[in-house]
């Protein structure tokens, strides 16, 4: 069994005249969690949809799981799961029922009980679908996509609607997938779920590749130079630097201990994201 989870060389996809996809490269290692970040129109949706096999590229070679996605069958199917983005039409079935018919798809099935008790929808498991909130209804999305044990799973904007608490239970629930061995490909628009979950993140604009690495590191982050702000007097004074703690400890001296309003800053995810999709903008409008 091959170690990459996913390989895509030269992937491209156009719809008429708007190319979604210009050509990427991917490469991604079984047991990763890999994040597509990118604005609206980026063509993290047509780049998935290629991987999952739902999609036909107009060029570019792709295996996933080894596989050309476009040309494989059943079997490699049942090894991936896929938690959409849109909410789960069902109609008027429990929870429970809903798990298990979706588990009669898989070779090798969760117990469906098992799956419900994990995505934290235990005491809802005989309520039915649709009386379920937003953020009930994404668990049960959940649980259908990792119901048949899969090798890869995919989640577009899982925790969009979640509230805070959720949203970390739902972390917490993909780390242990992650943790057993099953390789994550994350589309969302919240840097912070990419920052607590990804191994790396890949930045997506116009249908091109900004960046690829790990969240501490992208776009340069790890070493870029920190803003050091203190007050003096009346002023605030800041200077950026290489060397933050060889400028505080000089600013210590200097005040005799205690630095008034001091504070370091280094460049957010956020900071780096916004800077590397705003090159695609200026690209753009020209
Ligand atoms: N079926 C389609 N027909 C025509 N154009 C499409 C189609 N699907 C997507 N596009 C276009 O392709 C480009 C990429 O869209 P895509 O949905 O892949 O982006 P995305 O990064 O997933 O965006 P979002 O964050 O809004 O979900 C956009 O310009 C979009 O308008």
């Amino acid at each position: 069994m091959s170690d990459t989870a996913i390989e895509a060389v030269g992937l491209r996809k156009s719809y008429g005249g708007t190319e979604a996809v210009a050509g990427i490269d991917l490469s991604v290692p079984r047991g990763e969690v890999f994040a597509l970040l990118g604005p609206n129109g980026a063509g993290k949706s047509t780049a998935v949809e290629i991987l999952e096999g739902f999609r036909r590229r107009d060029g570019g070679t792709v295996r996933v799981l080894g596989e050309d996605p476009g040309r494989a069958g059943r079997h490699w199917r049942s090894r991936i799961g896929i938690v959409w983005q849109r909410e789960t039409l069902v109609p008027q079935l429990s929870v429970r029922a809903v798990v298990r018919h979706f588990a009669g798809y898989y070779p090798a099935p969760e117990d469906p009980d098992g799956v419900i008790e994990r995505v934290g929808l235990a005491d809802k498991a005989a309520a039915h679908v649709n009386s379920l909130s937003g953020g009930q209804q994404r668990r049960l999305d959940v649980a259908l996509g990792i119901v048949g044990r899969p090798e890869l799973l995919f989640l577009d904007e899982p925790t969009t609607g979640f509230d805070p608490r959720a949203r970390r239970d739902f972390w917490d629930l993909l780390r242990g997938l992650a943790h057993g061995g099953t390789t994550i490909v994350l589309t969302t628009h919240y840097l912070e779920e990419a920052e607590a979950l990804a191994d790396r993140v890949c930045v997506l604009a116009g249908g091109r590749i900004r960046a690829v690495d790990s969240p501490a590191a992208l776009g340069g982050r790890a070493t870029a130079r920190a803003t050091v702000g203190w007050a003096d007097g009346r002023r605030r004074r800041s200077v950026r630097t290489a060397e933050p703690t060889r400028v505080i400890g000089a600013l210590a001296g200097a005040h005799d201990g205690e630095v008034p309003e001091l504070t370091v800053h280094r460049p957010t995810l956020e900071d780096v994201y916004l800077d590397l999709v705003r090159d695609e903008r200026a690209e753009a409008s020209a």
